[in-house]
């Protein structure tokens, strides 16, 4: 049966439109409330029985000379979610620079060497997730290089969230992750603008939430989670639209931390099975979990620091801003 789009508003309790073509799925996820117990649900319990790795490994491929900030925002909001060990993979120059702004992250210098697809998929038997972008340029070598890799991740069947300069790679060659149903992009207006190009011919209208449907469509029910004012999410059968309160503050680097927490979110998200998602796109789940977050953190940074907040004012708000979305 052709299935059209489910549209439901998340964030401010607010359904927008419910195109139910589809029966089943209309039933799925009624409104935020509903949504986010779902997100509870996938939390891994905090329990003495644990060994360390368990709640998640997870890495991050990028990092060059150019940007350092951003997989260092990526990998610190993984293990700030809880995630127990967080991996940068960069070029050689980036390591020292992005090892120097934390001792917690491990950090492989390795995304430039001849050796890059074989030294990472050495790690990949070890990781629960990766999120493939965040400050990685537009080096060719280096594009190739994260070309293999994603091929080996697959391979292994790892999910992968694909960010920044990692959507840059799929609008070059969107065969890369057609019809992955472990990935999640995370496009802001300008990547979706250049997705929307490269795999429909068409500029992807910022208003036209039916857009990020086609897309996820288009790629293979891939999940699309577009960025803005209100974040629109689909895996190409239900649209969601994240409306949390953020803030007005736009500095660079909030992306990375939605991608990191992304991570460790898609990754405990797809652990929890059937019954703790009670048949919703675990993916799905996630994205709207790591949208909520994400703009809690800008909310509450916010709140402290006005016009100066800046990620890292984000970052030390993880903490709180998760328990108050997901544990008070
Ligand atoms: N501290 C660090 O290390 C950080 C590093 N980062 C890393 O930088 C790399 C490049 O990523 P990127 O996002 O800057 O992309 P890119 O294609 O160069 O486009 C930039 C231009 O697009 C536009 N634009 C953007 N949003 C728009 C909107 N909503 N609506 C309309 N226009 C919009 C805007 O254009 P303008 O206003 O100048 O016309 C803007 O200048 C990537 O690796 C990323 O991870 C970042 O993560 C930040 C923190
Ligand atoms: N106009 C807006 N109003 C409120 N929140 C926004 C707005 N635009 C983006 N956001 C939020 O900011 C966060 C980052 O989105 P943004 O579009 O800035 O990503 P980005 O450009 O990839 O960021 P980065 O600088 O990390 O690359 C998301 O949580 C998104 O919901
Ligand atoms: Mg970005």
């Amino acid at each position: 049966m052709a299935a059209g789009p489910v549209w439901v508003a998340a964030g401010a309790c607010r359904r927008v439109l419910q195109r139910a073509f589809s029966l089943h799925k209309a039933h799925s996820i009624k409104d935020m409330e509903n949504t986010l117990q779902l997100v509870r649900n996938i939390i891994p319990p905090q329990t003495s029985k644990k060994h360390k790795g368990q709640d998640g490994r997870i890495g991050v491929i990028g990092g060059c000379q150019e940007y350092t900030g951003a997989p260092y925002f990526a990998a610190i909001s993984a293990l700030k979610v809880g995630a127990d060990l967080s991996h940068v993979f960069c070029t050689r120059e980036a390591a020292p620079v992005i090892k120097s702004y934390s001792p917690e992250l491990i950090v492989h210098p390795v995304l430039d060497s001849p050796g890059a697809v074989h030294d990472v998929e050495e790690w990949l038997p070890r990781l629960h997730a990766l999120v493939v972008g965040p400050g990685l340029g537009r080096d060719d070598t280096l594009l190739e290089n994260v070309k293999g890799i994603l091929e080996a991740a697959k391979a292994r069947d790892i999910p992968v969230v694909i960010d920044a300069d990692g959507l840059w790679l799929i609008a070059q060659h969107p065969a890369l992750i057609q019809g992955y149903r472990k990935a999640v992009l995370t496009p802001n207006h300008v990547e979706f603008s250049r997705l929307s190009e490269a795999v429909l011919r068409e500029p992807g209208n910022g208003s036209d939430r039916e857009a990020v449907w086609r897309l996820s469509q288009a790629l293979g029910n891939v999940t699309v989670v577009r960025k803005g004012e209100q974040d629109v999410l689909s895996d190409g059968e239900q649209v969601l639209e994240c409306a949390q309160e953020g803030s007005s503050r736009r500095c660079g680097g909030q992306g990375d931390l939605l991608s990191g927490a992304l991570g460790v979110l898609v990754h405990w998200a797809l652990l929890a099975g059937p019954e703790k998602t009670n048949g919703c796109s675990p993916l799905l789940l996630a994205a709207v979990g790591a949208c909520s977050l994400t703009r809690q953190c800008s909310h509450q940074a916010f709140q402290k620091h006005g016009r100066s907040t800046t990620t890292t004012d984000m970052i030390a708000e993880v903490g709180p801003a998760f328990h108050r979305l997901f544990e008070a």
